[in-house]
């Protein structure tokens, strides 16, 4: 019984529990040695990893420069999985409120912030804890808001009504960021031969049509950072992640099985392949293994926008892809299977992806 009711209290996040004078790491949130950060121990910083090639000046891929700009972008696509874009053109003004409004919503009372909690994957709005706090037999030390974005009419009154101004922000981020993924898309398309002369513009426009789904991340300060994660090592499901991070470090992204911490650049966004890239692109281009670290003093803010096909539609190899040298990679997959997939077990690693993947003796063309 009071192991019972201790676990509900794990329920409700970790942000209430600092609100009620936890101040030691519950052993819930302990994860075995193996998987701990060792934050401690020599691991690089962005800056000095030399992964300077990472960074795309979005404003640069709009001019006479687009062409060189392409080789970075195909080039961070194919051997990183990420890359930062600078020059985004989104306003600043809507980066600072989208900020703004998240935080405040983490501020408000548990009571209100727990309204939005559902276990229903689907919901347009979800908060919630950990990584899939009905599963997690280890918690992890962030708490989310999760917005489904697509078709933003149905679903902007289920959004959160306070903080006051939150649903017209969020709206507008929303649109700006989808409009900036459409645009990498185009390049992306492009580095992949499938824009320009030998124009694909089918994906694009299923793209522009597609899901979208909006994260909060919210880190409070954690007790003994040393031992749990905000989040564990995954890959995102969609074609891009758009990540906009406040200025505190906590995201990590894996290279030759290191783990590199990313440095967050002011008014840039960290953006990540995603397993439904991986495949359309059949294996070209890899999705991202990142994670979380957490702080013992400032807490972090992260506001993720992932961008996919609509969810009643397969993700497959671009046909222009598969030839003889490089023959097809990838089953079908669709957002029913992702779904299904989690839902039965544990996301870790890219082991979804992996379960996608034909062997060689399926392969075919
Ligand atoms: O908070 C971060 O930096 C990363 C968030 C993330 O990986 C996600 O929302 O999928
Ligand atoms: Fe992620």
């Amino acid at each position: 019984m009071a192991m019972a009711k201790e676990n509900d209290e794990f329920q409700k996040g970790v942000k209430h529990l600092l609100e009620n004078g936890v101040r030691k790491l519950p052993n819930m949130y302990i994860l075995p040695i193996s998987d701990r950060p060792n934050v401690d121990k020599e691991q690089p910083i962005m800056a000095k990893s030399g992964l300077k090639s990472s960074i795309i000046d979005f404003a640069e891929l709009q001019g006479p420069n687009r062409s060189h700009v392409l080789n970075s972008l195909s080039l961070a696509c194919e051997e990183y999985g990420f890359f930062q874009v600078v020059n985004h053109g989104i306003p600043i003004h809507v980066i600072r409120r989208i900020v703004d409004v998240s935080t405040s919503f983490f501020g408000l009372p548990h009571e209100e912030r727990s309204k939005y909690m559902s276990s229903d994957m689907a919901s347009p709005v979800r908060y919630g804890t950990s990584w899939n706090q009905n599963k997690d037999d280890v918690f992890y030390w962030r708490d989310f808001l999760k917005l489904v974005c697509h078709p933003l009419s149905d679903v902007l009154p289920h959004w959160p009504s306070s903080p006051m101004e939150f649903r017209d922000w969020a709206a507008t981020y929303v649109k700006e960021t989808k409009y900036l993924f459409l645009r990498i898309m185009e390049a992306i398309l492009e580095t992949l031969g499938l824009w320009g002369a030998n124009k694909d513009d089918g994906i694009l426009k299923q793209l522009d049509d597609g899901s979208q789904l909006m994260v909060v991340n919210f880190y409070p300060p954690c007790p003994e950072p040393d031992l749990t994660l905000g989040m564990p090592p995954h890959s995102d499901y969609g074609f891009l992640t758009l990540l906009l991070q406040d200025d505190v470090q906590g995201l990590q992204v894996q290279y030759k099985g290191q783990w590199i911490t990313v440095e967050p650049i002011d008014n840039s966004f960290f953006v990540n392949v995603g397993d439904h890239l991986e495949i359309f692109s059949n294996g070209r281009y890899k999705s991202a293994l990142h994670r979380v670290f957490v702080n013992p003093i400032k807490p972090r803010l992260s506001v993720a926008s992932l961008h996919s096909l609509p969810f009643y539609c397969m993700v497959r190899p671009s046909p222009k892809l598969i030839d003889d040298a490089n023959p097809r990679r990838y089953k079908d997959t669709d957002f029913a299977t992702f779904l299904e997939y989690i839902s039965t077990c544990e996301p870790k690693e890219k082991n979804f992806l992996e379960s996608r993947k034909l062997t060689s003796n399926n392969i075919s063309n």
